[in-house]
């Protein structure tokens, strides 16, 4: 809805009337000045065009599109400076002063406020006047001159004041409530935002309104009253969606966002940006875009999701790329050191605390010293709570090393009282087969019933003594016993007793026996007599011996004079003639035969 002009005259008129009017809303104003412009160029309306260019850079700041503004600004300011036109230049230098601050030439600003401030003196205009003022206020403002700052700007009040323009003194009153913010003033600042309300809602500026309330809210903010904070960012809201200022509403979210972020309400937060980022994505505000990622950054971080934090951190290093602020980086490190710390990477959070001590270093250097002291312990405090978080984990990977050390010894200890219990266990178990054995072998060569030699036994004694003979002097005597009339003792008695009879019998052999005689059980009731060195003779004489004392042999179960009787057959080894053992016990078989023949109880050689 541009109207045709039919001079430049009247164009320039409707461009003024557009930059002063109460709805200054900076996305139609950009609109129009841009069909503006091009209507001034078709008509070679250079003042026009100029003026055109210069209120939609103006929207382009309002809209915080450095960007776009500075394009403008290089674009306009050489025509500018040939056509001479006093009020568009000093436009200019007033957009020069905020686009230097918005791109970090701090440096540069002081230089820019003599020129501007002459031109003040030059003009007769005290609405002119008031605008350089106040924008050299802000300037001050912005670079922390907060002292330069009230004094100017108290001198652009009283030039709006001069001039009339409420809306303007509104606006100053804001920029001062600012000032006071800054100073650590809140009960000031408050004061001076509610006249600047009051006098803007008399105004009728509806964008003013919004931006006093956004101001507002923001000092309570920052001063941690969160509740009024979130009702004027409320209200801020509610009045730029009011006049269709996505970007303001925008703002007031990201407002409300670093509320929930510093309330730790993450998913809030998260949702409130989502909202606003769009609006700065499309309107080609990189600078609050950046900003509006690092929050999301933080809330990630804050919720735990070091994936999404990552990704951010990807995405906004475009944003370091192109030569952002100190405190950006500050920013954007702090993220980094919150990543690596909830990693546990220590060493890469402290070399980004240094960095970032490095920076408020540089940062400080144009602010208060003091604050940068304040940071500078308080990051130090930080280097050293993650110098102490290195040292505690080393101590724990120490102690795990003592802990290791520990189970393996006692894996030895267990090792080695197991391996002594085994040893002892083996030990054992060869003592009882050594005994077992032992106990074997005996049984092996004993006889069960009467515990005398058994045959085996006997014969292997004999053995050895045969071959002792047999290559020696030694002479050998075998006889052979066998008891008389023994079926008919188990018949009569029972067999049990014929057991006891035996008994009784190897036991008599024993006592009577010499110990270089041996006996054993060579059958049932018959046995068999080695006696080396032991002539027929002498043979004959252990018969009499063994008799008597058998017969005097108490036996169970039988009277005392038991009346059993024996016989012997005995045969010594001829060197000449026997060939082995067998034919000497065979002889002495005969000879018992022959005293059993012969009525038994006898002895026959
Ligand atoms: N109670 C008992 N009897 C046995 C044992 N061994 C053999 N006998 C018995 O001894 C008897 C041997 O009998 P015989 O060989 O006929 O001879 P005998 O009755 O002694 O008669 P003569 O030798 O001719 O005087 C058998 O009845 C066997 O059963 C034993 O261990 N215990």
């Amino acid at each position: 809805n541009i109207q045709e002009f039919s001079t430049e005259s009247e164009a320039l008129t409707y461009i003024e009337q557009l930059r002063n009017g109460n709805s200054f809303d900076p996305i139609n104003v950009v609109e129009t000045a841009t069909l503006l412009l091009q209507d001034s160029q078709i008509n070679n309306w250079d003042i026009a065009y100029l003026y055109a260019s210069n209120l939609k850079l103006e929207a382009f700041l309002a809209q915080e599109n450095i960007g776009k503004a500075e394009e403008l600004y290089k674009q306009i300011s050489p025509l500018a400076k040939k056509i001479d036109d006093p009020l568009i230049n000093i436009r200019l230098m007033m957009s020069e002063l905020y686009i230097e601050f918005a791109t970090g030439n701090i440096e540069k600003i002081p230089s820019l406020y003599a020129p501007l401030l002459s031109k003040a003196e030059e003009t007769e205009d005290a609405a002119t006047k008031g605008e350089i003022y106040q924008a050299i206020g802000l300037s001050q403002n912005n670079t922390l001159d907060l002292g330069g700052a009230v004094k100017t700007l108290k001198i652009a009040y009283e030039q709006f004041e001069k001039a009339g323009d409420i809306n303007a003194q509104s606006e100053v009153l804001s920029s001062l409530a600012n000032a006071f913010a800054e100073m650590g003033d809140l009960n000031l600042a408050v004061n001076y935002f509610r006249t600047s309300l009051e006098l803007v809602e008399q105004g009728g500026d509806l964008f003013g309104k919004s931006v006093i309330l956004y101001n507002l809210a923001n000092a309570y903010a920052e001063f941690g009253e969160y509740e009024p904070a979130e009702r004027y960012f409320v209200d801020a809201i509610a009045i730029s969606k009011e006049i269709g200022d996505t970007i303001g509403v925008a703002w007031a979210e990201f407002g409300l966002a670093k509320i929930a972020v510093d309330k730790e309400n993450w998913t809030q937060a998260l949702d409130l940006l989502k909202e606003a980022k769009p609006v700065f994505e499309e309107a080609g505000d990189l600078d609050s875009l950046s900003y509006v990622m690092l929050s999301q950054g933080e809330a990630y971080i804050g919720s735990d999701n070091i994936a999404k934090t990552e990704e951010i951190i990807r995405q906004s290093e475009q944003f370091l790329l192109s030569g952002s602020s100190e405190s950006y980086r500050l920013s954007y490190n702090e993220l980094l050191i919150k990543v690596a710390e909830k990693k546990g990477d220590y060493k890469t959070a402290n070399e980004k605390l240094n960095e970032n001590f490095g920076l408020l270093r540089k940062l400080y250097e144009i602010e208060n010293s003091q604050q940068a002291q304040r940071h500078k312990v308080e990051f130090e405090t930080r280097i050293k709570e993650n110098q102490n978080q290195i040292l505690q984990k080393e101590n724990e990977v120490n102690q795990l090393k003592i802990k290791e050390q520990q189970s393996q010894q006692h894996m030895w200890i267990v090792i080695i009282v197991l391996g002594s219990a085994f040893l002892t266990i083996v030990i054992v178990l060869l003592i009882f087969q050594t005994k077992n054995r032992n106990r074997f072998k005996r049984m092996a060569l004993r006889d069960d019933l009467t515990n005398s030699p058994n045959r085996r036994a006997i014969l292997q004694f004999a053995q050895e003594r045969f071959l002792e003979a047999k290559h020696t002097d030694m002479t050998l005597t075998i006889a052979l016993i066998d008891l008389d009339f023994f079926k008919k003792l188990n018949d009569q008695y029972g067999h049990e007793l014929g057991d006891n009879v035996l008994k009784a019998f190897a036991d008599t052999c024993l006592n009577s026996l010499r110990k270089q005689n041996r006996f054993g059980r060579y059958g049932g009731e018959e046995w068999l007599l080695v006696m080396a060195n032991t002539s027929i003779t002498e043979a004959s004489l252990v018969f009499r011996r063994l008799r008597a004392d058998w017969n005097n042999k108490v036996i169970d179960g039988l009277p005392e004079k038991h009346g059993i009787s024996f016989s012997m057959g005995i045969a010594q080894f001829d060197k000449h003639t026997d060939q082995n053992l067998h034919a000497v016990i065979k002889r002495a078989d005969d000879k018992l035969y022959e005293a059993k023949n012969q009525g038994r109880d006898q002895v026959i050689t």
